[in-house]
């Protein structure tokens, strides 16, 4: 009987002892299954809250993805690239730096028709229009073979460039390096350069003053960025007409930035730049600033005020009008005649004012772009409340938006509208 019980006993102590051992066995178990269910989950979630870069590297480019315009890509696809890019991009040589697509040269050579399509030349070499097999339109600028630029420096401009996006840019949209070839992918613009628009022939066809006046804030627009939105700051150094691109609805972007200029260097001279654009200041002392930009933009101005080339005499032309017009206000004499005299006087005045101060030859006595931009803004929204008595709207009238305050009018408009339900004596838009 003893030895029964004592039987008993070892055999419940084995048993529990294996129970534990199987027990514990079964808790690391669970555990180990848990920690890795955990590493996936979180592993997933971060992969899902990583901000997708479509174009850049850095901070700037998220801020800028809401100054993208419309012909801006803006839809991500697999690799945060718009869509309709991704059947062109190298298939296995992205650059992580950039974010931007390197396409195959073959691909650009078919969508140029072997190079053919030339819709310009500057001094970097031709440029293309490509069509892609999606359907979308780019221009891809062909780099000059003779460039002492290396595949570092081209990789560095690139990933530089990449990390520039507003909507008053040409944006670059990707790149090519085979075969000894440098490319730049842009936005394609459709309708040319500024300069094609203000030397046509035809007077029907000629810039309207209201276009000309929206083209200068665009253009003021994409320099601020340049200045004050990019990190690090870009100088542009090159603004003049030709690099003043219009998009299908007429909205200026700024072309050129940011690409280093050793083949324009005058190399006796050492200056870089287009005559008749250049900032005396930098001409003397050898210094590019914003400043020496703000003067071009001055120039710029007032070529689009007067329709002459500022290569061709348009400094002595402005000269001439300033000493006359002392003391008193008035601008139109030197006006593009293809106007036809159909401006407005005021607006003209102011234009031409903030135009005069740009190109003062003291660069402190200079406004920055950001200044003009508030400036011609406030130009822009005057000529609306001009036009209408007691700041108030017909529907069918002409209103100016400025597209950065849409969303705030839209709301402000949404907010009066479900007020003037409640009331229905207040109208949105009174005659
Ligand atoms: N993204 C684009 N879309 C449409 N046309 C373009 C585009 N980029 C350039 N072009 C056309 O090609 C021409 C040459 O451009 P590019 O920028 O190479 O030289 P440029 O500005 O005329 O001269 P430079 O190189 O001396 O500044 C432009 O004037 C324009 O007509």
């Amino acid at each position: 009987m003893r030895e029964e019980s004592i039987g008993l006993i070892i055999g419940v102590s084995i048993g529990v002892v294996i129970g534990l051992v199987l027990a514990i066995f079964a808790f690391f178990c669970h555990r180990y299954h848990r920690k890795r269910s955990q590493i996936g989950n979180s592993s997933s979630r971060r992969a899902a809250t990583i901000p997708i870069r479509t174009h850049g590297a850095d901070s700037c480019t998220i801020l800028s993805d809401s100054t993208l315009g419309p012909e801006s890509p803006i839809k991500s696809g697999r690799y945060g690239l718009p869509f309709w890019l991704e059947g062109f991009k190298k298939s296995s040589n992205m650059v992580p730096a950039s974010g931007l697509p390197e396409y195959a040269y073959k691909d650009l050579q078919k969508a140029t028709h072997n190079f053919t399509t030339v819709i310009g030349q500057g001094a970097f070499g031709p440029v293309y229009k490509a069509q892609m097999c999606t359907g979308e339109t780019v221009a891809v600028k062909v780099l000059a073979t003779n460039s002492k630029q290396g595949e570092k420096e081209f990789h560095t401009e690139v990933m530089l460039l990449g990390r520039l996006h507003h909507r008053n840019l040409v944006n670059l949209v990707g790149y090519c390096a085979e075969k000894g070839q440098h490319m730049l992918v842009y936005v394609y613009m459709s309708n040319g350069s500024l300069a094609s628009h203000l030397y046509g022939s035809d007077v029907n066809e000629a810039l309207c003053w209201d276009l000309r006046v929206n083209i200068a804030l665009d253009v003021a627009r994409g320099l601020e960025y340049l200045h004050d939105g990019a990190v690090p700051p870009v100088i542009h150094r090159d603004i003049k007409s030709s690099n003043i691109l219009l998009d299908q609805s007429m909205r200026a972007r700024v072309a050129d930035f940011g690409l280093s200029r050793e083949e324009m260097v005058d190399k006796h001279a050492a200056i870089r730049g287009t005559f008749g654009y250049l900032d005396p200041e930098y001409i003397s002392s050898g210094t590019f600033t914003k400043k020496s930009d703000v003067y071009s933009f001055g120039v710029l101005l007032f070529e689009i005020i007067a329709g002459r080339n500022p290569q061709q005499g348009l400094m002595e032309y402005i000269e001439l009008a300033a000493m006359n017009i002392e003391g008193k206000v008035g601008w139109e004499e030197i006006v593009d005649s293809h106007l036809q005299g159909n401006f407005d006087v005021k607006e003209l005045n102011e234009v031409a004012a903030v135009a005069y101060k740009c190109i003062n030859r003291a660069p402190n006595k200079r406004p920055s772009m950001r200044d003009i931009v508030q400036v011609l803004t406030r130009i822009l929204k005057s000529r609306h409340h001009g036009n209408h008595h007691n700041n108030s709207l017909s529907a069918t009238d002409e209103v100016f938006i400025d597209p950065d305050q849409l969303e705030t009018v839209i709301s402000v408009t949404d907010h009066r509208r479900e007020e003037s339900k409640d009331n229905p004596a207040t109208e949105v838009f009174e005659d």
